[in-house]
């Protein structure tokens, strides 16, 4: 059960039940020394009813109470271990099996969740569950077979006296769960302006810029503080709730105290329980209500991280993209059989029918938003299409596990992604176990290795986050010399010169003419001159193709292409005027 609620794996689920043990057992240390108090008494004023002290079992009692104490030790610690190791590692198993399995889904995904919300998911909402782990779930579970335990123990004595004393615990539970959806209620309502809070920032933090540059400070920052606001408001209601209902709930448990006295009297009065008895019942009753308080307070800590704990496995319930991973391509020649495709209901691809030759450069183009670029992420199956089949060498794409997909296909798009880690490895993320000299010769054929060997730690300074400590031509660049080092037989280019410089331009326009040597090239271009030389240029117009064929062909059939390439010439002399 325990498994299913929390959706453990087995190695966790063993682990949790161990910590839970341990807790139990680090509780018993604890009562075990009243009960041989409780014993100890008993001997020792047996003379007050005609008894007699029987000192060997005083002697019993005081080793025990030594060996009691060394297991006290030893419970404690092993609790100690058992409960933090257990937690850790579930977090850790939480967060990268989170990782592995958002790599896996399909960026439609991603389109429906923002950045924010799946980091809180990783940190956030795995934080809860290391503390459910350490703190909440063993603590509560323990306290609870301790009970149970106690319970049968106490019943051996007298049942009566048991049952008095532990009437209370159900009926104090039973109100618990049925608060049990005000509590969902709430505790969805916090997770929630925890997540609105955090958008804000990451939104706040990501924007800095242009709420500098455009004086939005004091817009931007009362969104920021009003989130903040509102997180306080709703985590102190739900700070005023839990202390209500835990109260409510003590208060209940502390009704079966009167209950215990008055049976106990009763009892004695009948001659069926002696006095002494009575009085160490009583003591121990008040031992159980202090130890009962612990499950109480953190039910409200553990209704909480259930529903953090389903929150993360929401994600876990996104079905990841199928496909053979033991596929194996000869051929690199892409066709398109009317495919058809939309991000929402509206399709952005429309029945597109067309071939990109194996080793020939097809340039797509098109006005802006006519679906360029959902073409070539298509190719690489970053979504399914909706309709029709893309085919590379004849093998549906949907067959083909994504990963394996990506192998033969590089990517170099304007908007370079670099981590926050050395030129080198960045470079070297292109292929798994690269030599220094394969890095370098990429670097070198991609018109890096002049730059960076400028640089006072050469291919080992760290590029800041994304790039930042770069130029925009220096990270492109490096980008193409990631692609060449992965030498994939498809390149796909989204035309990764638009927004530099002349120099620039031409130092990234020889690095590219060596990565799409003898490849099957997809360029995605807005400057049509770069691609007039194309094998086959696809002009798109609103999601079709509008016509096809090389540079010449297209400008004498006078079609858009020749259209848009008119209006380029003109505003090739655009320039700022005072
Ligand atoms: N992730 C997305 N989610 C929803 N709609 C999208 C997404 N990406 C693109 N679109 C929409 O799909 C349409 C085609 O976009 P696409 O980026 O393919 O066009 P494009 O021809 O490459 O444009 P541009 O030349 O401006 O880059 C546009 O209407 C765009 O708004």
């Amino acid at each position: 059960m325990l498994k299913k609620l929390l959706a453990l794996t087995d190695k966790s689920h063993k682990e949790l039940k161990k910590s839970i043990l341990a807790s139990f057992l680090a509780q018993l240390s604890l009562s075990l020394p009243v009960m041989i108090l409780m014993m100890t008494f008993i001997e020792i004023l047996q003379p007050f009813w005609g008894g007699e002290v029987e000192w060997p079992k005083l002697w019993i009692l005081a080793a025990a109470s030594v060996v009691v104490v060394v297991l006290a030790f030893i419970a404690h610690r092993y609790e100690y271990g058992k409960t933090y190791v257990t937690a850790y590692e579930a977090a850790e198993e939480k967060r990268t099996g989170l990782a592995e399995h958002l790599r896996k889904l399909p960026l439609s995904y991603f389109g429906k969740k923002d950045l924010t919300e799946i980091t809180v998911n990783m940190m956030s909402d795995c934080g809860t569950i290391e503390q459910s782990f350490s703190s909440i779930i063993p603590a509560f579970g323990g306290t609870l077979i301790n009970l149970l335990f106690t319970c049968v123990l106490l019943a051996v004595f007298d049942w009566r006296m048991a049952l008095a004393i532990f009437i209370s615990v159900p009926v104090s539970f039973g109100f618990l769960l049925l608060c049990r959806t005000m509590h969902d209620r709430i505790g969805r309502a916090h997770l929630q302006s925890k997540l609105d809070a955090s958008e804000q920032m990451q939104e706040y933090l990501e924007g800095i810029k242009v709420i500098k540059a455009f004086g939005l400070g004091g817009d931007k920052f009362k969104s920021l503080e009003e989130a903040y606001r509102q997180l306080m408001k709703i985590s102190t209601k739900t700070e005023t709730v839990n202390g209500a209902l835990t109260t409510i709930s003590m208060m209940m448990l502390r009704f079966s105290i009167p209950l215990t006295i008055f049976v106990g009297l009763s009892l004695v009065t009948a001659g069926s329980l002696d006095l002494l008895y009575f009085l160490l019942f009583l003591i121990f009753s008040s031992r159980i209500y202090t130890s009962l308080s612990t499950p109480l307070a953190l039910w409200g800590d553990l209704l909480y991280s259930l529903l953090a704990i389903k929150r993360l496995h929401e994600v876990y319930e996104e079905t990841p993209m199928g496909g053979s991973d033991g596929v194996v391509l000869q051929h690199y020649t892409i066709e398109f059989d009317h495919v058809s495709f939309g991000y929402q209901e509206e399709a952005v691809i429309k029945d597109i029918s067309f071939s990109i030759p194996q080793g020939k450069v097809t340039a797509l183009v098109g006005p802006s938003g006519s679906g360029k670029s959902t073409l070539s992420k298509l190719i690489a199956r970053f979504w399914n299409v909706d309709a029709g089949s893309i085919r590379i060498d004849g093998t549906d794409i949907r067959k083909i596990d994504p990963e394996r997909l990506l192998t033969w296909i590089s990517f170099v798009f304007q908007d370079v992604v670099l981590f926050n880690d050395t030129i080198y490895n960045n470079i070297a993320i292109g292929k798994s176990g690269a030599t220094r000299e394969e890095v370098e010769e990429a670097a070198r054929r991609a018109n890096c290795h002049d730059f960076v060997s400028r640089l006072p730690e050469g291919y080992d300074t760290l590029v800041g986050e994304n790039g930042s400590t770069l130029s925009g031509g220096e990270r492109q660049r490096i980008s193409i010399a990631r692609a060449l080092l992965k030498d994939a037989p498809i390149i796909l280019l989204d035309e990764a010169t638009a927004s530099l410089d002349p120099e620039n331009e031409l130092e990234i326009q020889e690095a590219l003419s060596q990565l799409i040597k003898d490849k099957t090239v997809v360029v995605i271009a807005h400057r049509l001159r770069t691609i007039a030389g194309a094998d086959n240029i696809v002009v798109l117009e609103n999601g079709r193709i509008a016509e096809q064929g090389s540079g010449p062909e297209l400008l004498r059939a006078g079609g858009l292409y020749a259209k848009l390439f008119g209006i380029q010439q003109e505003t090739a002399g655009w320039a700022v005027e005072a």
